[in-house]
């Protein structure tokens, strides 16, 4: 895999010291990033987000190392106009601001399209008036589901890959039907881009568009009654941690018969430190980033967890370790799902030389490691704690 050196991009260039307002720092993937650039990189993050609980270990105690390079912004992208002058005097921005969690999408549809849409629409606006650079983060989600699920099911088609692999430049998006609200998220997301796309067309932005296709690891999402509400419903690997750790069933949706690719996020982040620090070789480019060669369905997911979760927590899984639902039941009226995502790996490749190397019964054991650390305890407490009369 290419990596950038301390010092030079991939083209032998010298880096020097960026400003990056980097909005969503508190997030998931923000606080790797965060992390990424404060201990391998001389840039300065000014981290916007409404929490920083995930990047309080960058932030405090004032000696780290990196103090100087770090201040967290709270503020709510909406209503806050101190966001302009932010990116005014940043050099890049980079925009992970969305909700993003499929319960979600059917739920709250009107706060998902105000999200990933109308909340972006001023950040892309600034960055275009005052001509900075921008990194948006898009999803994988945009291709929706494959030309292949619309074949018949004994089709030999569906095993050929032009059927299903997803090509930023090729191929189509396919969403469901209106009321199907999950893709309410995905259109979006894909009018920010088409957006983002006129305004480098028109006006001259200069943008990269990030499609990532289920970056998983530590400190994703919640675990519900720990540290998220008890009823909520985070994306797969916390439910399924939660599971774990709770030592009930894992939930299959609809059979578990999805399929996903999962990378994980330390190789993600690697992609993105590149798109950062070559320009020349990012911008105007959208980037697939995911691991193709981690595919599962979403059952045999269950069942790696499982055996990963035993390995790392030293406890023998239930004797029956799934159980299946309903979406309706799980999600509510108008869930639907893509089918299949594995992502085309040319254009990264090419580009910025970037391929993932780890697999998933590696990722899962780092990540699954930090759950059980960070929570066996927490849920033992919870569990043990008299329920108040
Ligand atoms: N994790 C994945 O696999 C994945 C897959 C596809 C797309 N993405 C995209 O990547 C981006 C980041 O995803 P993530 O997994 O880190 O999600 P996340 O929910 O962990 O992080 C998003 C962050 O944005 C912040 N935020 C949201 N609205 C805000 C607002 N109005 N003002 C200020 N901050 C706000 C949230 O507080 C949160 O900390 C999102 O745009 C998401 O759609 C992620
Ligand atoms: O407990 C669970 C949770 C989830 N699932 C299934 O697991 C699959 C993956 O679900 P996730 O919640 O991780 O989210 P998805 O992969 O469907 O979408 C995600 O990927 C792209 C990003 O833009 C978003 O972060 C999110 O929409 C789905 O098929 C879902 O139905 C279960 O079977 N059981």
């Amino acid at each position: 895999m290419a990596t950038s050196s301390a010092n030079v991009d991939l083209d032998g260039n010298p880096i020097r010291p960026l400003t990056i307002c980097m909005i969503g720092a508190g997030g998931f993937i923000g606080s790797h990033l965060c992390e990424k650039l404060m201990v391998e990189t001389q840039h300065t993050v000014l981290a916007v987000d409404v929490y920083n609980d995930k990047i309080k270990h960058l932030l405090e105690p004032d000696s780290l190392p990196w103090a100087n390079r770090i201040q967290f912004h709270r503020l709510n992208i909406k209503n806050d106009s101190r966001l302009e002058g932010l990116i005014k005097c940043s050099d890049l921005t980079v925009n992970l601001a969305a909700i993003c969690t499929p319960a979600d999408y059917n739920t709250r549809p009107l706060d998902t399209i105000y999200s990933n849409f109308i909340d972006a629409l001023p950040v892309v606006k600034y960055c275009s008036e005052n001509n900075k650079r921008l990194i948006h983060f898009s999803t994988c989600e945009v291709y929706g589901k494959t030309i292949g699920s619309f074949l018949p099911q004994d089709s030999p088609l569906r095993q050929d890959p032009a059927y299903y692999i997803l090509k930023e430049d090729t191929s189509p998006c396919i969403f469901g039907s209106i009321e199907k609200q999950r893709w309410s998220y995905a259109c979006a997301k894909q009018l920010i881009e088409r957006l983002i796309y006129a305004e480098g067309a028109e006006n001259g932005l200069e943008f990269t568009i990030v499609r990532p296709f289920n970056w998983i690891g530590p400190r994703m999402d919640f675990i519900p009654g720990i540290d998220g509400p008890s009823e909520g419903v985070p994306r797969v690997l916390a439910c399924f941690s939660n599971n774990l750790l709770r030592r009930e069933p894992l939930k299959l949706v609809d059979g578990g018969e999805s399929q996903r690719t999962f990378v994980y996020i330390k190789d993600a982040i690697e992609a993105v430190h590149l798109m950062i620090e070559n320009p020349a070789r990012a911008n105007g480019h959208i980037f697939n980033v995911g691991n193709p060669n981690n595919e599962v369905t979403v059952r045999q997911l269950a069942e790696m967890m499982t055996k990963v979760y035993a390995k790392v927590s030293g406890e023998d899984s239930i004797e029956n370790p799934t159980i299946d639902v309903s979406s309706k039941e799980f999600y509510g009226e108008g869930y639907d799902d893509s089918d299949k995502r594995i992502p085309d790996m040319a254009i990264i490749n090419k580009q910025l030389g970037w391929d993932p190397k780890t697999s998933l019964w590696d990722l899962l054991e780092s990540t699954l490691t930090y759950q059980h650390r960070t929570y066996a305890e927490a849920i033992r407490q919870s569990i043990a704690k008299p329920v108040a009369s």
